[in-house]
C-alpha cells in the first residue's frame, strides 16, 4: 500500500479517534487527534482567562507525543486527561471558532501531515487541513448512540453527567461546529459517509482497513 493520509471527520462521539487509532495501529501509521489541541487551547483559556485568546494562541507550547496512544503536552506538561474533564468540554467549540486559533492549529496540523502516513481526525481534516488527503472518511451515529457511548467513556474516566445531559451537550456542539463562521464541520465531497450506529469497534475499523488498502 502507498504512503496516504486518512481523514475522519464528523461530530462528537461517533468513533472517529477509537477507529482512527486502531487503523494507525494497523496499518503502521501515525495517528492525530486534532481535537485534543482544540481541548489545550480551551484548558489554557480557563487558566487565563483574562487573557485573550489572540493572545494566548501566539505563545502556546503545544506538543503532541505517540508512545502508545497520543498524550498531548501544554507547555511542557502533560494535559491528555485533564482536557476531556467537563470544564473543557462547555467551552471547547467557543474557543475553536476563533480564527487565531484555527490558523494556528491547522498550520501545525498541516505540518504533521506533510510526509503522509498519518490519520487524523476532526471536523475539518478532509475539507481544510488535508483537502488532498488520499481517504476521507465522514463518520456519524445517532445522538442517542453517542450519548451513550460517551456515558460510558466518562464513567470510565470518572467524570460526572447524565445521559441527559450528555445528549444535550452533543447536540449543543453538533450545532456550534456545524453552524460556525469558520471551518464548520461538513462532510467533504469526496468523503465517504459511514453511520457507526449499531456497529461494532471492528467492523467499521475493517471498513476502513479495506476501503485504504484499495488506494
Ligand atoms: N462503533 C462503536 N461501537 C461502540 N462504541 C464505540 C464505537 N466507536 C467508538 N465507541 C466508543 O465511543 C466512545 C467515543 O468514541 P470516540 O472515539 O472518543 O469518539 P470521537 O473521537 O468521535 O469523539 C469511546 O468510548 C469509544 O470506545
Ligand atoms: N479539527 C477539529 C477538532 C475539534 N474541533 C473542536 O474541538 C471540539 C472537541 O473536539 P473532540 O474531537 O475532542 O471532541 P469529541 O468529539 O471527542 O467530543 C469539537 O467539538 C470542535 O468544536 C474543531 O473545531 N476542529
Amino acid at each position: 500500500m502507498k504512503k496516504i493520509n486518512i481523514a475522519i471527520d464528523g461530530p462528537a462521539a461517533a468513533g472517529k479517534s477509537t477507529i482512527a487509532k486502531r487503523v494507525a495501529e494497523i496499518l503502521g501509521m501515525v495517528y492525530v487527534d486534532t481535537g485534543a489541541m482544540y481541548r489545550a487551547i480551551t484548558l489554557l483559556h480557563i487558566q487565563q482567562p483574562d487573557k485573550e485568546i489572540d493572545d494566548l494562541v501566539q505563545s502556546i507550547d503545544l506538543k503532541i507525543v505517540n508512545d502508545n496512544g497520543q498524550r498531548i503536552y501544554l507547555n511542557g506538561i502533560d494535559v491528555s486527561d485533564r482536557i476531556r474533564a467537563n470544564d473543557v468540554t462547555l467551552n471547547v467549540s467557543k474557543v475553536a471558532s476563533f480564527a487565531s486559533v484555527r490558523t494556528k492549529l491547522v498550520k501545525l496540523q498541516q505540518e504533521m501531515t506533510e510526509n503522509k502516513g498519518v490519520v487524523m481526525d476532526g471536523r475539518d481534516i478532509g475539507t481544510k487541513v488535508i483537502p488532498d488527503a488520499e481517504l476521507k472518511i465522514y463518520m456519524i451515529a445517532s445522538v442517542q448512540e453517542r450519548a451513550e457511548r460517551r456515558l460510558l467513556d466518562n464513567q470510565n474516566r470518572g467524570i460526572e453527567a447524565t445521559l441527559e445531559e450528555l445528549i444535550i451537550d452533543i447536540e449543543r456542539r453538533d450545532h456550534l461546529d456545524m453552524t460556525r463562521e469558520i471551518s464548520p464541520l461538513t462532510k467533504a465531497d469526496d468523503a465517504i459517509e459511514i453511520d457507526t450506529t449499531g456497529m461494532s469497534i471492528e467492523e467499521v475499523t475493517n471498513r476502513i482497513i479495506e476501503l485504504a488498502r484499495k488506494k
